[in-house]
């Protein structure tokens, strides 16, 4: 291991490597935003010059693509590629039904549509993002500016009637300016401490105007790539049944 490498960034850089094998010429990928997804992107890159790999990707985030153009991939929009073979993607929290919160980099929205156009979306994560039940991770939501305060009422509101521990919903702020996402919108980070039913909670969050997206993905991602501080990685999901 190179010794500029932190733990956290051994064990990111290990599910990067793993899930950067399920991507074969001719496929069409989806890929994310973030940390992690930097590896997996840095990975493919290699890859694509090492081992002449060819595929087409569909980023998340104009990070990523200009990471992705930088290490020579194919870029095209997801209305240019249309259905996806798959998307490799970080994520914020997972628990044990693969439901995922996502939206720390602010990139959810176009993550979960690039997501949703795909076979499947296996998650690469460091082991600290498995949890019993989700929500010490604050939840993402992202809203249009005009009348923001409005619906962050709206949406506090809402969550007088779900089973949450918490309610304070933060508008993001960077530079001293509300957070502004690739879609020109903000994000309201919601610290809801536990989530009880994530299913109900999201349904209640994107009925809310003014609200585009949140940051729950459920039934979406069908594997995780667990990486771990000494290098190796552990599985869950479809990829776990299918390794044996
Ligand atoms: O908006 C950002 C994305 O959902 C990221 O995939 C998520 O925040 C995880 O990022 P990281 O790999 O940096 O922990």
């Amino acid at each position: 291991m190179p010794a500029d490498l932190s733990p956290s960034d051994i064990a990111k850089r290990a599910t990067a490597r793993r899930a950067a094998d399920l991507v074969e010429t001719g496929m069409k990928v989806g890929l994310g935003t973030g940390s992690t997804a930097a590896f997996l992107v840095s990975r493919l890159g290699e890859r694509l010059r090492d081992e002449g790999l060819r595929f087409t990707a569909v980023p998340t985030s104009t990070r990523t693509a200009e990471q992705a153009r930088g290490e020579g991939i194919e870029v095209v929009t997801l209305n240019e590629a249309g259905r996806l073979d798959l998307t490799i993607d970080g994520a914020d929290e997972f628990d044990a039904d693969l439901t995922l919160i996502k939206g720390g980099g602010g990139a959810h929205l176009q993550e979960k549509i690039v997501a949703a156009a795909s076979d499947r979306m296996v998650v690469i994560a460091d082991a600290g993002k498995e949890v019993a039940t989700l929500g010490a991770f604050p939840l993402p939501v992202e809203v249009i500016p005009f009348g923001w305060r409005t619906t962050q009422a709206l949406v506090a509101r809402t969550l007088e009637n779900m089973d949450v521990d918490g309610g304070e919903t933060v508008l993001r702020m960077r530079d001293g300016a509300a957070f502004v996402t690739d879609e020109g919108n903000h994000i309201l980070d919601l610290h809801l401490g536990r989530i009880g039913d994530a299913r109900a909670l999201s349904a209640a969050l994107n009925h809310v105007p003014g609200v585009v997206e949140n940051g729950l993905f459920i039934d979406i991602c069908d594997s995780v790539v667990i990486g771990h501080e000494d290098g190796s990685v552990s599985l869950r999901g479809r990829l776990a049944a299918e390794q044996g």
